[in-house]
């Protein structure tokens, strides 16, 4: 079993602030989608898309799955991400975040070699960044007694997971702006985004 070769892209919940499915975002006439894909193809060998509409990925070169405890937001599909992962870690990531950055990940992946937790997020005073960071399979069950018991919340379940959390201070020198968590949730956020990087997108 590799550590590191699996990434889980989360696409499913109900875009409800979108309006329309944020699986399809369309970002400079480029699906966000296709771009998140494209970069993570080349950082690991597996990519697990865990989502609402598997018509949308009929030709999909990757593994299309459907969460397996459904309506339960992010942390289902974290689940059904993590029983399918042939590694030990994967990369979480969302299908509405515009932003990746590979250097994080490399940083993320050194730590966890050498602390070998069973989880690594970056934390921002109270609040977590549940995407752009590391799970692994050892956490499988604890989230199903989470989730079991109706907890949702993704950062109660990993305080009782041994979890590595990356310091704000840390983080940011990876992403100043912390871009590299943001996330577009409504279409203001979009045509902001849009509008802000223009033609360096
Ligand atoms: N597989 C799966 N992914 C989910 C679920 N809920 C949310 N997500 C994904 O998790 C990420 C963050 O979701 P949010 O932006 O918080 O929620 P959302 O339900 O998509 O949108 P809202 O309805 O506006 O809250 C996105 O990539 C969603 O596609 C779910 O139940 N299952
Ligand atoms: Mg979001």
């Amino acid at each position: 079993m590799k550590d590191f070769g699996s990434a889980i892209i989360l696409a499913g919940g109900k875009s409800l602030r979108m309006g329309f499915d944020k699986q399809k975002i369309i970002l400079r006439n480029n699906s966000l989608m296709d771009r998140i894909t494209d970069i993570l193809s080349g950082e690991f060998d597996e990519l697990i898309l865990v989502t609402n509409d598997l018509d949308i990925y009929k030709d999909s070169p990757y593994t299309i799955i459907e969460d397996e405890i459904k309506g339960m937001g992010p942390l289902g599909g974290i689940h059904a991400g993590l029983k399918r992962s042939s590694s030990r870690y994967s990369f979480v990531f969302a299908c509405d975040m515009p932003v990746l950055n590979i250097g994080y990940i490399h940083m993320m992946k050194e730590m966890i070699a050498i602390i070998k937790p069973q989880a690594c997020v970056a934390r921002y005073k109270e609040w977590i960044e549940p995407f752009n960071a590391f799970y692994s399979a050892s956490q499988i069950e604890e989230i199903e007694k989470h989730l079991g018991s109706g907890g949702r919340a993704v950062y109660d379940c990993l305080k009782k997971c041994n979890t590595f959390f990356i310091e704000e201070e840390v983080a940011r020198r990876f992403s100043p702006d912390w871009d590299m968590f943001y996330n577009l949730n409504t279409r203001e956020e979009l045509a902001c985004f849009v509008e802000r990087v223009n033609q360096n997108y």
